[in-house]
């Protein structure tokens, strides 16, 4: 069987559950991948990541580079060896991270110079060092060096900038000398229709085994970014992965699963846990709240997760004020567990045909009543 193939296995409208064969097992969509940034999933042990249902983590090119170093990661056994996860990992390729945290000093045509955010110093990242950073740490799934526009930017920026990754695609996709590992092309355009259009279009005549919907979810209103992602998945086929970058609100998620997204990844869970929230089928509960501290019920009725079962939000409220480390840990396994489970649910409705009723639920419980 072909090292990255997609199967699709039920559909329910444009919802869809599929088996994407990796080097490291296979995993089911739509599935969550919980953010390790510089290798570990803050606050959590490998093997709790595998008890909460955790397919695939995601680590950045940007962090590993500057630290501890790409040959380091190598021959310590890339992420899989070195970080002690053995399912799939997913690497983003760095220029999405120059921009959010390197002290950008200059782009143009060969690639991005910026600074360190640790000590200053200046650092080149070009498509083919992207590319060899990412062969070096070992992940599945990798991608092509890109440009996220920030938001919002001209229609004549984001034209310039989509033209110039579709160009870093090219290269990113010559650069690469590992079968074992799937390049995701990420496609750009911003919230304009036309140029959005335009990217995935011309990020399709690369055949690559999946597409990234990159671009979105930086700040741009949620009624810009969603018919965005019904385009591309319009124009995506049907037979590869799709993947929304930065996503991961349960509410973006049915909505977006809705319109055949396979693959998320955000922050949010975690570092909404390590700040004292968690996330319920009826919305985020912040546990610093009073309200909280004399409450003997777990953060979610039904949650199967070790945090729902041994403690109660009483405790976690207490744990938070107290500043142990232990509350951002409980909430961070919670959170992903919530998100595991949205995402099993809607696989299971999906199966059932009937993801129209999953998300009128989700929606009810949601957006029914105050939290
Ligand atoms: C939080 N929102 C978000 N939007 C994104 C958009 C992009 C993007 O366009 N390109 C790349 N390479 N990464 C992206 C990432 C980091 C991964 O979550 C994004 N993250
Ligand atoms: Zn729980």
């Amino acid at each position: 069987m072909e090292p990255f193939r997609f199967q699709l296995l039920a559909r329910s409208g444009r919802a869809r559950v599929g088996r994407l064969q990796t080097p490291h097992g296979p995993v089911e969509t739509p599935l969550f991948m919980p953010v390790g940034t510089q290798g570990s999933v803050k606050g959590l042990l490998p093997k709790d990541l595998k008890a909460i249902g955790s397919q695939v983590l995601l680590a950045n090119t940007y962090h590993l580079l500057l630290r501890p170093g790409p040959e380091r990661v190598r021959t310590l056994g890339g992420l899989h060896g070195f970080a002690g996860w053995r399912g799939p990992w997913l690497t983003d390729s760095g220029g999405f991270q120059v921009m959010s945290l390197g002290h950008l000093r200059r782009i143009d045509e060969e690639g991005v110079v910026f600074q360190s955010h640790l000590d200053g110093s200046l650092v080149r990242l070009t498509p083919e060092r992207s590319i060899a950073v990412q062969e070096a740490l070992g992940a599945d799934f990798i991608m092509a060096f890109d440009e996220c526009p920030p938001y919002p930017s001209s229609p004549e920026y984001l034209k310039a900038s989509l033209e110039r990754t579709l160009r870093w695609l090219e290269r990113s996709l010559k650069a690469k000398t590992r079968p074992d590992q799937a390049l995701f092309g990420i496609a750009q355009g911003g919230t304009d229709p036309e140029l959005r259009a335009l990217s995935t279009r011309e990020t399709l005549r690369f055949d690559l085994p999946g597409y990234a919907i990159g671009g979105l979810a930086v700040g741009e209103p949620k009624e810009a970014m969603f018919p965005m992602v019904a385009l591309s998945t319009e124009i995506l086929p049907e037979d590869r992965p799709r993947y929304l970058m930065g996503v991961g609100h349960p509410e973006d998620l049915v909505a977006a699963m809705g319109l055949g997204v396979d693959l998320f990844d955000s922050v949010y869970p975690t570092r909404t846990g390590r700040f004292g929230s968690a996330l319920t089928p009826e919305g985020r509960i912040n546990l610093k709240n009073a309200r909280f501290l004399e409450d003997p019920r777990p953060l979610e009725e039904g949650c199967d997760c070790y945090a729902c079962q041994h403690f109660s939000r009483a405790y976690i409220a207490h744990l938070v004020r107290a500043g142990e480390m232990l509350g951002g840990i409980l909430l961070s396994l919670h959170n992903l567990r919530h998100l595991h489970r949205l995402t099993e649910g809607a696989r299971e409705a999906i199966r059932r045909g009937d993801y129209g009723a999953f998300a009128w639920a989700f929606a009810e419980r949601r957006f029914g009543k105050e939290v």
